[in-house]
């Protein structure tokens, strides 16, 4: 997160870091006990390794009262979703048991009502993604408050020129905005998960390159579908 700052401490407590060998690659969310949702675009160069979920945290390297690593059962990305678009980029995460949910661990609902959020709502995206240009990485969850900008300006031939479908939305990236390593986490919109972080074209903090989400509205069947098929 560029131009952020440091999250009250699990206010936030459906977070989740997507980690390889205790190190953290991208956000995530819980959606179910035994469920967590991302983006599928994390998974690219990982060798099909399955990550491990961290949930509780606010801090990547100090203990605290119920952070945990969960270990992932299946990891499902979208059918749709490949390297060369930014489209169908979600990833569901089954973890190996369901998560224990306490103060510090919740579910964060989604909409499901299928409608754009509108614009100069705004919303709020948290992760433990890059600080600063030059990459520096951060121990504690970060987040921004980010307004959500229309579909025909962020289609703009100067912005992202016509690849933002009506499964996507935006929002404005002047200064603040996601980066790398936020990725797969929430853009919270009046406590209601409206969309994931998804990399784009990979800019960051720059008003030219708003950022961009997969809505997940348009997913709830698919969603659905896999949880209830892999339930058991
Ligand atoms: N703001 C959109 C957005 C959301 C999520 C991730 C991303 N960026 C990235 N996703 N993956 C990446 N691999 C390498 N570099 C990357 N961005 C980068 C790195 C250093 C300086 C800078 O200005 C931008 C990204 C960008």
């Amino acid at each position: 997160i560029l131009g952020g700052y440091e999250a009250k401490p699990h206010l936030r407590p459906y977070m989740a870091s997507l980690q390889l060998d205790g190190q953290h690659v991208c956000g995530g969310f819980l959606i179910a006990e035994q469920w967590v949702l991302s983006a599928a675009h994390c998974t690219e160069g990982t060798n099909d390794k399955l990550f491990q979920v961290l949930l509780g945290a606010h801090s990547l390297t100090e203990p605290e009262p119920h952070k945990r690593l969960y270990r992932v059962r299946a990891q499902i990305p979208h059918p749709g979703s490949n390297i060369h678009n930014n489209r169908d980029d979600l990833l569901l995460l089954q973890l190996e048991e369901k998560a224990e949910l306490n103060a510090h661990v919740k579910v964060l609902p989604f909409q499901r009502e299928d409608r754009d959020v509108e614009a100069d709502t705004v919303c709020e995206a948290a992760g433990w993604g890059t600080v600063t240009h030059s990459g520096r990485r951060p121990d504690k969850l970060q987040q921004v408050e980010r307004p959500v900008i229309s579909r025909d300006l962020c289609n703009h031939r100067t912005r992202h020129d016509h690849t933002i479908t009506e499964k996507m939305m935006c929002t404005d990236s002047r200064k603040k905005d996601t980066c790398k390593g936020d990725s797969g986490g929430p853009l919270v919109c009046n406590g209601v998960a409206e969309g994931v972080v998804t990399a784009g074209s990979r800019v960051c903090g720059n008003y030219k390159k708003p950022a961009i989400y997969t809505r997940i509205a348009p997913y709830a069947a698919w969603i659905d579908g896999v949880m209830a098929s892999a339930a058991g």
